[in-house]
């Protein structure tokens, strides 16, 4: 049976208002945000699709402190993002934020478990390497390296890397982008397992429009603008998505 809805009723995590983003290079200017406003909730999955182009990577950048709005303000719980340090932003993405990537970006000398411990040994109050690996299924691969692993095995070594922190976000930029069905919807179970068992608001980049279906809530994005939102009801479970 598909799991129920998350309430939007949770608190926000983030919140980001009228946000734009203009890249200059010379005389050219690229405005790749126009003005967007976007919430994300506690223990929500949502979706952001949108064209190639359309501006998804910038807006995920931002939210995760990698990048500054050009105007607009993003606040993360009752911080202000918009208007703090550098350090004060290193800060905030090493301890609330975990990142994943369509490239998985593992050490290669390094085990799966070694990979994840880079992350635990300069976190607060971390999960075991061990822990986190096993929540994605790969509990007995933590002495393999990348390399005697699947993409979607690799994939989900990125997701416990991320996730070892505990993180209130969890950002995915196409973290499928590389994969075939059948290791993208592994991934996609990574993920909707650590969403729904420890809560952590969740955010997944895609042009693959049938993942939208297992989300809480789906962003659609166009032209640096928010096109339209909408609530799923009834998401459906990752095995269910037809790529
Ligand atoms: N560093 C940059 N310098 C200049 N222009 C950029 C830069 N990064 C992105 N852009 C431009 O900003 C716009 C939005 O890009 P962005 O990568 O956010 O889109 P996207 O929706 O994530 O696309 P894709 O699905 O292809 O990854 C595009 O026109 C892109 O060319």
């Amino acid at each position: 049976m598909a799991p129920p809805a998350r309430s939007l009723s949770s608190a926000p995590v983030l919140v980001a208002k009228d946000v734009t983003r203009i890249y200059r290079t010379g005389s050219v200017e690229v405005q790749a945000l126009r003005g967007v406003s976007v919430e994300l909730h506690e223990g929500e999955m949502v979706v952001l699709l949108g064209a190639s182009g359309s501006g998804k990577s910038t807006l995920l950048n931002i939210l995760g402190a990698l990048d500054r709005p050009s105007s607009g303000t993003v606040q993360f719980r009752e911080h202000d993002l918009t208007h703090a340090s550098e350090r004060a932003l290193t800060q905030f993405r090493r301890e609330h934020v975990g990142f994943v990537f369509q490239f998985y970006n593992l050490m290669p000398a390094l085990t799966a478990r070694e990979n994840v411990a880079l992350v635990t040994e300069i976190s607060r109050a971390p999960m075991r390497p061990e822990e986190a690996l096993e929540r994605v299924g790969l509990g007995h691969r933590l002495d393999h390296f990348p390399a005697e692993l699947s993409g979607g095995e690799q994939q989900r070594v990125a997701i416990a890397r991320a996730i070892a922190k505990r993180p209130e976000l969890l950002l995915c930029d196409e973290p499928t982008g590389a994969l075939d069905s059948t290791t993208g919807v592994q991934v996609l179970e990574a993920l909707h397992q650590v969403n729904r068992e420890l809560g952590t608001a969740t955010a997944i980049i895609t042009h693959n429009v049938g993942i939208r279906r297992i989300a809480d809530r789906v962003i659609h994005i166009s032209d640096g603008l928010v096109a339209r939102e909408e609530v799923n009801e009834a998401p459906i479970l990752p095995a269910e998505v037809t790529w």
